[in-house]
């Protein structure tokens, strides 16, 4: 009985990817659900490091509590410096407040889930949360912003890094991203 309270536990709650990793070799392989590791992917070495080393480097970093009192919202000039190390996101700004903004088209509604569900566990493992928007059933768009300070800090950033090194092509829609 302990044993599947055990397992039961395990699969409920959230892990850091070096339990998963080893939880997951512990699994029959038979009927291994995909864990969160499967779609990591660390930056591939293209010819041109100029922008995958910095990347790497935030995505290696860790989010600090966002109650902490030395956490203060960061200038539009610092977070456009910031910028060329999160592929992908730009800078709005909504009610005032300085946000990081991504989209991407997921190949239907249940991927886009999918896709929340990668995210949503980076987030928990970080303390560090994004708002998740789902529109028109094959349309993501996340924004990351610090709220307690109601502007960006390098949370902001880390979270961003690290979503951009999810391995995403079962989810993403081909057609969508081979325009890009
Ligand atoms: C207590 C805990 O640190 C806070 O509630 C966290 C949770 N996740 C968060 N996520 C984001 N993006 N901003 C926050 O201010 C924040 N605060």
């Amino acid at each position: 009985m302990i044993r599947a309270v055990t397992v039961q536990a395990r699969l409920l709650l959230p892990r850091s990817y070096a339990c998963q990793a080893q939880a997951a070799s512990r699994w029959p392989l038979v009927s291994r659900k995909p864990s969160l590791l499967d779609y990591l992917q660390l930056p591939e070495h293209h010819g041109d490091m100029s922008n995958a080393y910095p990347t790497s480097e935030l995505a290696k970093k860790s989010c600090v509590p966002c109650s902490s009192k030395d956490l203060h919202p960061m200038s539009e000039d610092s977070a456009k410096k910031l910028l060329d190390q999160v592929n992908g996101w730009e800078l709005t700004t909504e009610g005032g407040i300085l946000k990081l903004h991504r989209a991407w088209k997921v190949k239907n509604f249940v991927k886009g889930l999918e896709l929340f569900q990668l995210v949503a566990a980076i987030a928990e493992e970080e303390g560090h949360h994004p708002d998740l928007h789902l529109v028109g059933w094959n349309n993501v768009k996340i924004d990351v912003w610090t709220h307690s300070v109601r502007g960006l800090t390098d949370n902001d950033f880390i979270l961003a890094a690290k979503i951009n090194h999810l391995k995403l092509e079962g989810i993403l829609s081909k057609r969508a991203n081979a325009q890009k």
